[in-house]
């Protein structure tokens, strides 16, 4: 008999239909109710990307297909998926209960992002944490931006767009790396977020020999605090202005599918602003359930195990 332990999928949620557009903003926003200006920004961005976020679905999909390649790989152990989301049911603490009620005690976690910080990964893994109490034996994969087979994802992207270019063309195009901005003040609690990223961009120049490089940070919150910077889009007009890039290529690698920050941060805005300077826009297609993107989430699955 194999052993059943439960895999615990996280990810940030999006709304289901139009109706849950407000109760998730103000989840979002700890409770707080957006202000009527903020809501409507939000729908418009919604319906500006085609009505709703297609998040649901791709969540569905990679974690679906993580616990499947979990199974195939390994026959000691067999892993029974539990969807919990941040931000809309079904619910971390959902998960949780449905974990419970199945009988399971040993539970490993993964969230669907890449690397840590106080405001992603630590939420995630805290609330699981403390709607299971004494109950289940959590083990949490923290990060995973460095995992190979993650980098070599997008060492493929990358190459092959650079590689459909001219050498002109190449000569003064420009990667820019990006991740979701954060308050800097987490950097005053050690978080390790900032570095992760840099080091992310680092290990995809290194294994691509792209010449021209950059980090970025994208979709800051609205708050007078000071927020992780450059944003993509001014990075852009000063990398165009600064350095003669002519062309940009944005690697969203914070995030793992096409939803709101990829089709309308990078699709939308940032392209408009590529228009506007008369430079080339590309964004190679993100991970979704790419079988390199899936087995990196079960290598460090079974590095955490080990
Ligand atoms: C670090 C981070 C990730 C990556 C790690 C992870 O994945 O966990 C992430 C992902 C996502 N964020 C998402 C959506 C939103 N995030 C918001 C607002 C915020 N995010 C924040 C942080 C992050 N967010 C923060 C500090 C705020 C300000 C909160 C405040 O106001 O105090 C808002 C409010 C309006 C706005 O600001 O746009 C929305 C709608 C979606 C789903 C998109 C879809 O539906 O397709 C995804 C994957
Ligand atoms: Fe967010």
């Amino acid at each position: 008999m194999k052993e059943v332990k439960g895999l615990l999928v996280m990810a940030y949620g999006t709304p289901y239909k139009e109706e849950d557009i407000e109760r998730y903003y103000t989840h979002i926003r700890h409770g707080r109710r957006p202000s009527d200006e903020h809501l409507e920004d939000l729908r418009s961005r919604y319906a500006a990307i085609g009505g709703l976020s297609p998040l649901a679905a791709a969540t569905k999909a990679q974690a679906e297909a993580l616990c499947a390649r979990l199974n195939e790989v390994q026959d000691k152990v067999e892993y029974k998926l539990f969807i919990g989301l941040k931000h809309i049911e079904p619910f971390i603490e959902d998960a949780i209960e449905a974990i419970v009620a199945e009988g399971i005690k040993e539970v490993v976690s993964i969230v669907l992002a890449p690397h840590f910080s106080t405001f992603s990964i630590k939420s995630y893994n805290g609330r699981a944490a403390e709607a299971a109490g004494e109950r289940l034996a959590i083990t949490s994969v923290e990060s995973w931006y460095d995992q190979p087979k993650f980098i070599q994802y997008w060492q493929e992207k990358v190459n092959e767009t650079f590689e459909a270019m001219s050498p002109e063309e190449r000569e003064k195009a420009c990667l820019i790396v990006s991740a979701h901005s954060l308050p800097m003040k987490i950097k005053e609690m050690g978080d390790p977020y900032e570095d992760q990223l840099i080091e992310t961009a680092r290990l995809i120049q290194e294994a691509t020999g792209v010449k021209n490089v950059e980090v970025g940070w994208q979709s800051a919150g609205q708050t007078p605090e000071p927020w992780f910077g450059p944003d993509v889009q001014d990075l852009t007009r000063d990398l165009y202005e600064q350095k003669g890039f002519r062309s940009f290529v944005y690697t969203p690698v914070g995030f793992v599918t096409e939803h709101l920050e990829v089709l309308y941060d990078n699709d939308y805005e940032c392209k408009v602003v590529c228009e506007e300077l008369g430079a080339k826009y590309y964004r190679p297609a993100m991970p979704n359930t790419h079988p390199l993107f899936i087995d990196a989430m079960v290598d460090a699955i079974h590095k955490k195990l080990s």
